[in-house]
């Protein structure tokens, strides 16, 4: 039955997900949190070993890049060892075939023996070289893995900075990032897996050398012996990829239940509202069902690889009688019979070690695919591709808003419709309205953190869609409505960084927020560690911390100061010097604030309010208050509440 509570329709499951009749558990839907990004799905179904041996070179080249810019003596003293690895191997390979010719060719012991000592002693050589230049490579990998590990990962935060703020509403954004994030993780073993089988490939080539030297036929009838192991390797390899790209979302959820079970800043509201059992029971359920998909993905990938391993097998047995054909009907001699054994043992494995790490270097291709796929045009969002790269010449000095439009993706409605909004440096501009009524929306297309579904959003005459954004962006300061606590100390808390950051002028910002007077209680002043979650830190309390805030936006001196209930947390000495410095605080500012207590926006020049993203009314506060309207009516029940409070 449907009510006011249940109205909306649950997502779609993806194709091929059962939609039984069954009761569905209490609060458990089949579908919650899968990945739905079908054409995703079915391009994967698609990968063939071959589409990904074309994309297999530029993706190590591109991998081998980011080796080469994070440890370029790593990366040479790799690649030197792995082709040196590959010719040694291919040398002792020769003198193995060589010494077994000579000592079961005909003539004295004495005289076989000497023919075949310069052989033994390059195998000698050969095997030496080669565990001494193993344990460089074990070295050099272990150097080189970490920081390109941390490389990727670093690319990838970038590239996601670089996408527009509203990319995290667009279906499928999330999961890509995740499965990009995988990549990332997995790119070290990439060049590893490339290092692999580029030295089995240089033994191979030895080998088939020998081979087809010693007969022409005896190399293709090993390929195709090994073909359909590698068949089925790549397929298992597929498989395995595509539960993992199913269950993503749901890995995504399992991380996020973690972390608020076990992390300060939500585990308060865990143990008190009892929500722990329920919330484990709910991890319990998605994780059995990512395991469940997980083993389903093993089992087909073990039973494809059991296959492949029989045919394999089969398979060898051919080339093994075809030996034994060669040589019993006296088309290859004794000596060379020898020899062959031992091409063939070696050509073998060699195409065997080709074959497991071409199959995990494919899958790991597919991987670093989604994330070099990522870091092109995080996931169409980037904003290279949606916005200018215009300077502004000058700190702007009038910001408007003109027929402004906007509707979050995937949202029913818009939350924004044809609004119209202007103010410059010098002026206070209060937006008010009820809750969900557009103004935190307003305040992000004014700061040129979202660009509109319609119309534009100008500062002096550029629009912000053509402006480049991390310039545009050093001229606003945002108090948001949720602000980031970030583990580090109060100075970096307050500058990330950036602007004067002498201690004058942080305590100037500090004087003007209140956070000087937290400055006595902690440990190390200014430079105290603001988290308790790592030894020798304090934490702030909740108001503290807005005034953290305010001081971070006050130190930027920007044309632009957006402040999104600014002192909802702050007591009512620290609110009374936010609002009584604000005038002073404005005059080479625009402020636009944003709050729910209408008596503090009495210190505003112009009003504005919103309902269900329209503009109602506009003006001061003197006429607001006495003009009927939907800001009359809120600012009458505030008065009456506190009035009847006294
Ligand atoms: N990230 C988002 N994705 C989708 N919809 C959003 C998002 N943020 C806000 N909305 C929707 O846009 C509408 C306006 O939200 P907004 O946050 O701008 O309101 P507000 O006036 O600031 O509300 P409040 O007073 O509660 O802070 C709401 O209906 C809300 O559901």
């Amino acid at each position: 039955m449907t009510s006011a509570i249940t109205q909306d329709q649950p997502p779609q499951p993806p194709k091929g997900t059962s939609q039984g009749d069954e009761p569905q558990e209490a609060g458990v839907r089949e579908e919650e949190y899968l990945y739905r990004d079908e054409s995703r799905l079915q391009a994967g179904s698609l990968l063939t070993s071959r589409t990904m041996a074309r994309r297999l070179p530029s993706l190590v080249r591109r991998s081998v890049q980011m080796a080469w810019r994070v440890d370029r003596s790593a990366t040479i003293g790799l690649l030197v060892c792995q082709i040196g690895t590959g010719v040694l191997a291919a040398l002792g390979l020769l003198a193995v075939t060589g010494t077994i010719t000579a000592l079961i060719s005909s003539g004295g012991i004495t005289e076989r023996l000497w023919d075949a000592a310069p052989q033994l002693a390059v195998i000698a050589a050969a095997t030496g070289l080669r565990a001494l230049l193993g344990i460089t490579v074990v070295w050099l990998t272990g150097r080189l893995r970490p920081v390109l590990g941390r490389a990727a990962e670093l690319t990838m935060v970038e590239a996601a900075l670089g996408a527009e703020l509203a990319a995290n509403n667009k279906p499928g954004y999330n999961d890509a990032y995740d499965i990009a994030d995988r990549g990332a993780q997995v790119t070290p073993d990439l060049v590893e897996e490339a290092q692999d089988v580029i030295a089995a490939t240089a033994t191979l080539t030895a080998g088939a050398a020998v081979l087809t030297v010693l007969h022409p036929l005896l190399l293709p009838l090993l390929f195709l012996a090994c073909l359909p192991q590698a068949a089925a390797y790549v397929r298992s390899a597929r498989v395995i990829y595509l539960a993992g790209l199913e269950t993503s979302g749901r890995r995504r959820m399992l991380g996020k239940l973690r972390w608020h079970m076990a992390y300060m800043e939500s585990s308060e509201e865990m143990r008190a509202c009892l929500a722990g059992p329920f919330l484990i029971g709910r991890y319990r359920k998605l994780a059995a069902s990512v395991s469940a998909a997980e083993r389903e993905a093993a089992n087909t990938g073990a039973w494809m690889g059991l296959a492949g391993a029989v045919a394999g097998g089969v398979a060898s047995i051919a080339v093994w009688a075809a030996l034994l054909w060669l040589l019993a009907s006296g088309r290859m001699s004794l000596a060379a019979g020898g020899g062959a054994v031992f091409a063939l043992q070696t050509a073998t494995g060699s195409v065997r070690g080709i074959i497991n790490g071409g199959a995990r270097l494919v899958r790991t291709g597919w991987y670093v695919q989604d994330w070099q796929n990522f870091l092109d045009n995080a996931h169409g969002q980037a904003m290279t591709d949606s916005r200018g790269t215009a300077p502004l010449p000058a700190a702007p000095v009038r910001f408007e808003v003109r027929d402004v439009t906007y509707r979050y993706d995937g949202a029913p409605k818009d939350s924004l419709s044809d609004v119209s909004l202007h103010m410059r440096r010098g002026e206070i501009v209060a937006l008010v309205g009820e809750n969900g009524s557009g103004k935190t929306t307003l305040s992000r297309l004014l700061c040129g953190l979202l660009l509109p579904t319609e119309g534009e959003v100008a500062w002096d005459h550029a629009c912000t869609a053509d402006l480049d954004p991390w310039g545009a962006w050093e001229h606003v300061a945002l108090v948001p409505q949720k602000f980031t606590y970030l583990p580090l100390t109060m100075r970096d808390n307050i500058t990330f960084g950036q602007g004067d950051t002498s201690d004058a002028a942080l305590l100037a910002a500090c004087e003007a927020s209140g956070a000087a007077e937290m400055l006595p209680g902690l440990r190390s002043g200014i430079n105290t560690l603001l988290t308790s979650e790592w030894f020798g830190g304090q934490q702030l309390s909740g108001g503290q911390w807005q005034r953290l805030v305010l001081t971070r936006a006050f130190h930027r001196q920007a044309a632009l100061l957006v402040m999104d209930e600014p002192t909802a947390a702050l007591d009512a000495r620290a609110e009374h010097r936010i609002f009584a410095g604000l005038r002073e605080l404005a005059k080479d500012r625009a402020i636009l604030l944003i709050t729910h207590r209408l008596t503090n926006v009495a210190v505003a020049d112009r009003i504005v309010v919103l309902d269900k993203g329209r503009i109602v009314q506009e003006g001061t506060y003197a006429q607001l208050t006495r003009e009927p309207g939907l800001f009359q009516s809120l600012w009458e029940l505030q008065r009456r509440m506190s009035g009847n409070a006294a």
